[in-house]
């Protein structure tokens, strides 16, 4: 079998082709910055491949247009690259850098092939560029490959330190062996192996974003499923696993796990006075003010409409008394003015101490429930503990 340059540019330019198209189309109707970013995405690939179509029919056409276009097609699409990959992780998009790499990378290639040819420094200077378009690559990348479960953003960003080590690689040897071919068409190993390797990067990179694209939306619907879309606290689902972690934790140090149920007084009447919209942002301030007095590694969660659980962990009774009060104080001096009237809010609070050997958090939290029907009875406005 016979692989020369141009076969493999026909293989690699009809692939990046067919993979632009399928981008393209399979994006179709979405609207979001990762979707958006798919499909700039796509524009590289359309010019990757137009780029290697031409160096694939680089016999019929002269030699100064193989150079000028395909470099330009190929620096373009590193270009638009870098603001794609951005926009699907959604980061700055570093337009004014992806522009100003293109035009030089341009200007020295253009150089090198028409007023001062000189085949090794082209590839030399173009290879430079190259890799500052990966190195900003791996830079939007890096930061999140240290987070857990950010293994599509660790292969995307092995695919472009693979890509710069090709790069370095080429130019050792192109500097290193005594008559080195006169261009990227000549039938030589070095080209072959370059334009194999350097052909599959597109097709590496695309999988690549598409996982990327995977990930993040799994994510965000894991975000979703846990976040209480209204004030922005942990909702049911989000607290049962923080709980399970807590408790794990706990058990572990031997230590105790405060849990406080809050809920808002009277509330029905607020929504009644003012309407729901403004109930809604009395519940956001309440949360505000709850978040307010909490310690670092304390938990805030939203079980029901306006009832909200704390858990404080490695805390004694009296200490658990006195963040219960700070809460209930807190909350009773703020006030919220909605549409110039004045609106008075109050909370109470049901505490109880979970102990290192309890199981989970149930029991507690029944215990903590019992309180707080107790306050409620008891007037209202005030913090009852539950008795073990
Ligand atoms: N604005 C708004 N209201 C909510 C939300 N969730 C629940 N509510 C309201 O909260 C009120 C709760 O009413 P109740 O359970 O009778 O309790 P309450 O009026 O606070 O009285 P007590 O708890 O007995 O002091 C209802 O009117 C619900 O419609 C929400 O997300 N936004």
């Amino acid at each position: 079998m016979q692989l020369n340059v141009e076969t493999l540019s026909l293989v690699n330019g009809c692939q990046a082709l067919a993979l632009a198209l399928m981008l393209w189309f399979g994006t179709r109707g979405g609207s979001t910055h990762a979707i958006n970013g798919l499909r700039l995405r796509a524009v590289a690939l359309l010019l990757e491949g137009s780029a290697d179509l031409i160096l694939a029919f680089a016999s019929k056409v002269s030699p100064i247009f193989v150079l000028l276009v395909g470099n330009t097609l190929n620096l373009s699409a590193q270009a638009v690259t870098i603001v794609a990959l951005r926009m699907v992780l959604q980061r700055r998009l570093c337009w004014r850098e992806a522009i100003l790499l293109g035009i030089g990378g341009w200007l020295g290639v253009t150089y090198l092939s028409t007023a001062h040819p000189d085949y090794l420094l082209r590839v030399l200077w173009g290879s430079f560029f190259l890799a500052c378009n990966c190195t900003l690559n791996i830079m939007a990348l890096w930061g999140g490959c240290r987070k857990p479960d950010t293994r599509a953003q660790c292969l995307l960003m092995w695919t472009y330190v693979l890509s710069v080590a090709l790069l370095v690689w080429r130019n050792i040897w192109l500097w290193a062996v005594p008559t080195p071919p006169p261009g990227i068409d000549t039938p030589a190993l070095i080209n072959t192996i370059y334009v194999l390797l350097f052909g599959i990067q597109p097709l590496f990179a695309s999988v690549g974003f598409l996982l990327l694209y995977n990930e993040i939306l799994q994510r965000g619907l894991h975000e979703l499923a846990r976040i209480d879309p209204l004030t922005g606290v942990i909702n049911r689902l989000g607290l049962l696993e923080a709980s399970e972690a807590l408790v794990t934790r706990a058990r572990n140090r031997r230590e105790p796990i405060g849990v406080l149920l809050i809920d808002a007084d009277h509330f029905k009447s607020i929504n009644d006075r003012f309407g729901h919209d403004d109930g809604d942002r009395v519940l956001l301030e309440l949360v505000a003010n709850i978040r307010r007095m909490l310690r670092a590694g304390d938990l805030v969660g939203r079980v029901g409409g306006e009832e909200f659980l704390v858990l404080s962990p490695s805390v004694e009774s009296s200490d658990l008394m006195a963040l219960a009060e700070r809460i209930r104080g807190a909350v009773e001096r703020s006030s919220f003015f909605i549409a110039g009237q004045r609106c008075e809010l109050t909370v109470s609070i049901g505490a109880a101490i979970a102990d290192s050997d309890e199981l989970d958090l149930m029991a507690a939290r029944r215990r903590a429930d019992i309180a707080l029907y107790e306050a409620k009875r008891a007037g209202r406005n005030c913090v009852m503990t539950a008795t073990p």
